[in-house]
């Protein structure tokens, strides 16, 4: 199998891991007949006869809610779900019919969030979970179906804040670089039902919540902005980051109004004892899949992190070295000044992009135990950030690949000396939702003969790179042969990459 199948084969196996049937169907049990109760990862929480409920919100509830009713049948009395914009007709179209509610369905499914951000469709679903939370007594059990993209699914303003208010706020914050935590620190001190707010109002039934973590490191108050978790942040926070973003001085007066009379403490970690935050699916889980996967096709596989995160030219020169390193693992000069120098420069790089809990050092010293000769396996997960210059279209995914694909070419035409030469080498960045920016494609892959192959079809990747149009570069370059196209998945733990290496000759 070349290593393009085999790179295609774990993005598809790390897919499938967090795919929400079998997520869901893995994690969630129902046990018992007179006294039935709810098995969550091994966790037991009685259930008294129609006394269940659902609610949830987020790009992929939709699948998790369908695989949820199926488990749960005639026991669940009523639900209530918020979705984006026209998912059930794009999932119908794409065939993927196990992600869709079966007619007569007990959940009432609201479709709004166009673009991702909060509008009246979203408002309406919200006041309905927000009216089935309140009227909640201590027999019933609530639970909540979370995934990313859940904050503009969930949106609750504290009166007087209007909806376009806190819209143009966020798309305000969003558009000054505000990083996802930042933005949701903010959303939580407005909302009714975020930071907690809906497990609050659900007391006291008891509250059990089901999550697809699309945010490094996996944070339960900031994902979909931690609508039943313990806020970790105060109104001090949230005004820091309004000032550093240089808006607290522009405020909506109702905005003002509601700051200046937030509790200053966020509500005690003790009032959340019926509550359950359970982490179903996350980037980690789905690399671990794909590392046991690459073992099963003779690779000695490694996973680098599951919170790869920075600009994305920063990012792609990591893996470019990394790349070299591992090639001169398939050599003797591995030990020598090379390998010394390339090993110094992406220690120096990993700390400046400041990836949280990345240990390269024991990192490295995994790779030089992993052997001569065997296939490696690198595996990563997390999200760049690319700061749009031109006014093509691409994704970081694409574009990662793009630019690692003109690093490696650099690294090849700048010395004899380059290792590359000795290794077969492919490199893979894809998002796990299917959708890399506003592209059909997921993401691409690239290897070191990519820039010379395009620049024969009179591509020329600099150009393309200037104008963010990696989407239209690996569209023309050998016929769309490098774009990693799977459609919508219905899931989404942000984006995979993946760096396969073999051997082609014996040093
Ligand atoms: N032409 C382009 N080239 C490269 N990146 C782009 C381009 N246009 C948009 N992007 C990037 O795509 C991202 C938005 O796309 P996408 O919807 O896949 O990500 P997202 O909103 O973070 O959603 P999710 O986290 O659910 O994947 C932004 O980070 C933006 O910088
Ligand atoms: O909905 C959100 O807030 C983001 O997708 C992060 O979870």
């Amino acid at each position: 199998m070349s290593l393009r199948e085999h790179a295609l084969s774990l993005f598809r196996g790390a897919l499938g891991t967090v795919r929400p049937a079998p997520m869901l169907r893995r994690a969630l049990k129902l046990q018992g007949e007179g006294s039935p109760q709810l098995l969550v990862k091994g966790q037991a929480f009685p259930l008294k006869r129609d006394h269940l409920y659902l609610v949830g919100f987020g790009k992929a509830v939709l699948g998790m809610a369908a695989a949820a009713e199926e488990i749960l049948g005639e026991h669940l009395t009523r639900g209530i779900i918020n979705v984006p914009l026209g998912i059930q007709e794009s999932l119908q179209r794409a065939g993927m019919q196990e992600m869709l509610l079966k007619p007569h369905s007990r959940i009432q499914v609201i479709e709004g969030a166009k673009n991702n951000l909060p509008d009246a469709e979203a408002l309406k679903g919200a006041v309905a979970i927000q009216e089935l939370a309140e009227g909640l007594t201590a027999d019933d059990l609530l639970l909540v179906l979370i995934s990313g993209g859940g904050s503009a699914l969930l949106p609750a303003p504290i009166p007087p804040i209007l909806l376009e208010e806190k819209e143009k706020l966020t798309k305000l914050l969003a558009s000054r670089g505000a990083a996802i935590q930042e933005l949701n620190i903010v959303r939580k001190t407005l909302s009714v039902l975020k930071g907690g707010g809906l497990a609050q109002l659900a007391h006291p039934a008891r509250v059990v919540s089901l999550i697809l973590s699309d945010v490094i490191g996996d944070p339960l108050d900031i994902i979909a902005s931690g609508p039943t978790a313990p806020s970790s942040h105060s109104v001090q926070d949230c005004l820091q980051i309004l000032t550093k973003y240089n808006l607290l001085h522009s405020l909506p007066k109702s905005v003002e109004m509601v700051l200046s009379s937030s509790p200053t403490k966020p509500t005690a970690p003790e009032n959340y004892s019926h509550v359950s935050n359970i982490i179903l699916g996350s980037n980690r889980l789905a690399l671990e899949e794909a590392r046991c996967q690459a073992e099963g096709l003779g690779y000695a596989a490694l996973v680098l992190s599951a919170a790869v995160q920075g600009e994305v030219g920063h990012v792609a020169t990591l893996y470019c070295q990394l790349i070299q390193l591992l090639c001169l693992g398939f050599s003797s000069l591995a030990e020598g000044p090379l390998g010394d120098e390339l090993r110094g420069n992406l220690l120096q790089l990993a700390a400046e992009l400041q990836i949280p809990g990345l240990h390269l050092e024991e990192f490295l010293q995994a790779l030089r135990g992993l052997g001569p000769d065997r296939p490696v396996c690198i595996l990563a997960g997390g999200e760049t950030t690319v700061q749009l210059q031109g006014t093509g279209k691409g994704g970081r995914n694409q574009e990662l690949a793009l630019r690692v694909g003109l690093g490696l070419h650099r690294a090849q035409a700048t010395g004899a000396s380059s290792p590359q030469g000795r290794c077969e080498i492919l490199f893979l960045s894809g998002g796990t939702d299917g959708q890399d920016g506003p592209t059909e494609a997921a993401g691409a892959f690239c290897s070191p003969g990519l820039v010379a192959e395009a620049l024969q079809e009179g591509l020329d990747v600099e150009a393309f790179l200037k104008n963010n149009d990696s989407y239209t570069f690996f569209s023309q370059f050998q016929g769309g042969h490098h774009l990693l196209v799977t459609g919508l998945t219905g899931t989404n733990v942000m984006d995979i990459q993946a760096i396969l290496i073999r051997a082609t000759e014996r040093s």
